[in-house]
């Protein structure tokens, strides 16, 4: 397919600039459609995000701007989805199959958590999920070899779209419909797409203050896109600011894992997503990681990293018990389920260079009970 193409010529276009799959459709090449099949438009930069590289918790203002904007759409829309939307209800719900059907077959621990929510809820995550999926496919999907600073544009301009209401496939228009039914803001989306600038600009990490933009960039994000979804407990004391800031450390504690569990998988590809300057602290550089002998520096080094993970857990733990009660049970279980991963990575010995730490089904299955006694938890059992 040509990456030029444009609404205008792309003979796969509807009524109402829908775009319907070609036959030969499958779950995976529409995932990695996303890096070729951009409609080319003029793009507009975006103020980058007013984060700064020096400080950890400087996404005080970003948060600030996001509760503010979140609210006055409150007022419009309410968070149960009652804003209308103007597609047909068949093509909507096949939309929204297709992303189920993705969502099932990349995140099956994502998709185990949407298991547990309310229909408009686990429709709204599937939508979000494949446009995260297909974003982050850009950067590191089999057509990763053709991307290009204009193809993020152009990706960015078709998020543009999809929030004025001209989704260009499919699975956009099955997030058109979410945005237009929950109250979500556009700078998260925007944010992410910018976390993969990032990451198709640089390999290394100076320190943990750089590391920590990167996920605030790639996966933070993905906490502020889903709170909306999620909601507050009406009866939740806690600063909408301080839940916001819990769910970007969801995100933040997920990513640190995500790079931990993965160290071998990226050394592979020539990444080292973490901070230069703590390797060093412990005697160790990427010579090691490419080395992939696990020694007890190594040991020590991630027995660090894995700590600081845990942190960020911690943290967002509070924040999960004041979301509304129908959403604490599945963000609990992804909570803990991703924590696992952390343990996993100890059982090991700390060897995630030569190995891919894993929680198996039936460790996953188990979970789910604790986890929703956990989501029984009153937002007032929380000190503020
Ligand atoms: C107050 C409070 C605690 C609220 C809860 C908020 C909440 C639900 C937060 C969710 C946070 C979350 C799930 C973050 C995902 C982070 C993540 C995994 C990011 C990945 C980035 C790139 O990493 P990498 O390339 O190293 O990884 P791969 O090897 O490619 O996997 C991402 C891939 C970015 C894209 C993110 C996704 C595809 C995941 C999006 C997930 C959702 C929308 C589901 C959230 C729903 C539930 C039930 C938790
Ligand atoms: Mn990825």
């Amino acid at each position: 397919m040509d990456a030029t193409f444009c609404y205008a010529t792309n003979p796969c276009i509807k009524a109402r600039n829908y775009v319907f799959f070609s036959k030969n459709y499958t779950k995976t090449s529409a995932i990695a459609e996303a890096a070729i099949a951009i409609p080319k438009r003029r793009s507009k930069r975006i103020p980058q995000t007013e984060l700064s590289v020096h400080g950890i918790p400087s996404t005080d203002l970003l948060v600030q701007e996001i509760v503010r904007r979140q609210s006055q759409k409150n007022n419009l829309t309410g968070l149960d989805g009652s804003r209308g939307c103007s597609y047909p209800p068949m093509f909507l719900e096949e939309a929204y199959e297709r992303c189920r059907d993705i969502c099932a077959e990349y995140a099956k621990t994502f998709y185990l958590g949407t298991m547990l929510m309310t229909e408009e809820r686990q429709k709204a995550i599937w939508a979000i999920y494949v446009w995260c999926r297909r974003t982050d496919e850009l950067v590191d999907g089999p057509n990763a070899v053709h991307l290009s600073s204009s193809v993020l544009d152009r990706w960015e301009g078709r998020l543009d779209d999809i929030f004025n209401g001209r989704p260009y496939d499919m699975l956009d228009a099955a997030l058109t419909d979410t945005v237009q039914k929950f109250p979500l803001d556009i700078k998260p989306f925007k944010d992410m797409i910018e976390g993969m600038r990032m990451d198709t600009r640089k390999n290394r990490y100076a320190n943990f203050e750089e590391l920590y933009l990167y996920c605030y960039y790639v996966a933070g994000t993905v906490g502020l896109m889903s709170v909306p979804i999620m909601g507050i407990a009406p009866e939740s004391s806690l600063s909408s600011q301080t839940i916001y800031n819990a769910a970007i450390y969801l995100g933040i504690g997920n990513q640190l894992t995500n790079i931990l569990r993965d160290v071998g998988e990226d050394a592979s590809r020539g990444r080292v997503y973490l901070p230069q300057n703590e390797l060093a602290k412990f005697g160790l550089s990427d010579k090691d990681v490419f080395s992939r002998k696990v020694t007890d520096r190594w040991r020590e080094f991630m027995k660090e990293q894995i700590r600081r993970a845990r942190y960020y857990f911690d943290q967002a733990e509070n924040g999960a018990t004041q979301l509304h009660k129908a959403s604490r049970w599945p963000v609990w279980s992804s909570l803990m389920l991703y924590k696992m991963i952390l343990d996993s990575v100890e059982n090991n010995d700390y060897d995630n260079l030569t190995k891919k730490a894993y929680v198996g089904r039936t460790k996953k299955l188990m979970t789910l009970p604790v986890a929703y006694t956990r989501a029984l938890m009153n937002p007032s059992t929380v000190c503020p």
